[in-house]
């Protein structure tokens, strides 16, 4: 758990943090979102010591962070950016090795855990680890970089836009790459954007910002069901609430296992925002579905994509 305890953080003339007091659980990745301006990186900063508020305090597992030097503190917080920041005359396995060679692993023990963590990154480690970053896409770039954050296998990740800069499809990508490693591996995981499509997909705990302040906090689908003013009504996209709501439920949950539809299968993982999509698209009724192993699984209905509420 990291509390955050009425914490406050001036930069010249204005507040960037405004007295705010806020637990992440542990095991669950908690998204910051909000305005730019509104003090989510300001924040992020202040739980690794890159920045260090005027007042308040911030509690990891228990103990004030402040009874650690920042550069020890660091070592068991991941920290990954939009801007990558790998070092530019070191390998990929150099960058991704930095925090365990800082804290003195054996050589074989780091030349592992890096080709586990390419191959986590589905980046085959023989191709890339001895690449250097400007020979890597953008993409591949940031994969590293969230392999780099992994590496010592810390507490806590924090990630401030780290699929940002990113097109669409690999965005994507990394982003269900992302929820993946988190469920694998139980991590408590902070991460900043601006994309409310990627908060409501990854957030398992949505904290909403404005002027250094939290307007609302919550699940997914408080913030599309249980909006508490017109910020967030604007904020969350009013007219794009029922198609979010429909994001976050699976396809899954709706089959019907002993209907049948013709055509291109969809995956049962799929979201029922997807499936709308495909019976707009396709101009059918009713879709073939088919589970994560390929197999058949049955139909999905156009009626019951109303089936309830996201649960
Ligand atoms: N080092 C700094 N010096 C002066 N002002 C700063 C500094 N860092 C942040 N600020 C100001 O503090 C406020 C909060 O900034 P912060 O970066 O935390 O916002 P943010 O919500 O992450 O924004 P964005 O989404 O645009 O990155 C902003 O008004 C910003 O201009």
């Amino acid at each position: 758990m990291i509390e955050i305890s009425n914490v406050s953080k001036r930069f010249q003339h204005s507040n960037a943090v405004d007295g705010l007091t806020l637990q992440i659980a542990t095991g669950e990745l908690t998204v910051l979102i909000g305005t730019s301006g509104s003090g989510k990186s300001t924040t992020l900063k202040m739980i690794n010591r890159l920045i260090e508020p005027d007042s308040g305090s911030i509690r990891l597992a228990g103990a004030d962070i402040r009874q650690q030097s920042p550069e020890v503190l660091r070592r068991h917080i991941g920290y990954a950016i939009q801007s990558v920041g790998l070092f530019p005359h070191w390998t990929v396995e150099q960058n991704i090795a930095a925090v365990p060679a800082l804290l003195k692993w054996p050589a074989a023990r780091i030349r592992e855990r890096v080709t586990e963590l390419l191959e986590l990154l589905h980046l085959p480690a023989e191709t890339f680890r001895q690449r250097y970053p400007h020979q890597l896409s953008g993409g591949q770039q940031q994969r590293v970089g969230v392999a780099r954050a992994l590496a010592a296998d810390p507490e806590v990740l924090l990630m401030d836009e780290p699929f940002g800069a990113l097109d669409p499809v690999t965005r994507g990508s990394l982003q269900q790459e992302l929820a993946r490693i988190q469920k694998l591996s139980g991590k408590t995981i902070v991460l900043v954007t601006h994309d409310i499509d990627e908060a409501l997909q990854l957030g398992q705990h949505i904290v909403l910002m404005d002027k250094g302040r939290i307007v609302q906090q919550g699940k997914p689908e408080s913030f599309l069901l249980q909006p508490a003013n017109d910020f967030v009504r604007d904020f969350v996209g009013q007219s794009d609430a029922g198609v979010r709501l429909l994001g976050l439920t699976t396809v899954a949950s709706r089959v019907q296992a002993t209907a049948r539809a013709d055509g291109e299968p969809i995956r049962s993982d799929c979201t029922l925002r997807e499936a709308l999509s495909q019976f707009v698209s396709r101009q059918v009724d009713r879709l073939p579905v088919v589970n994560e192993q390929g197999q058949h699984a049955g139909a999905l209905l156009f009626c019951d994509l109303l089936g309830g509420r996201a649960s």
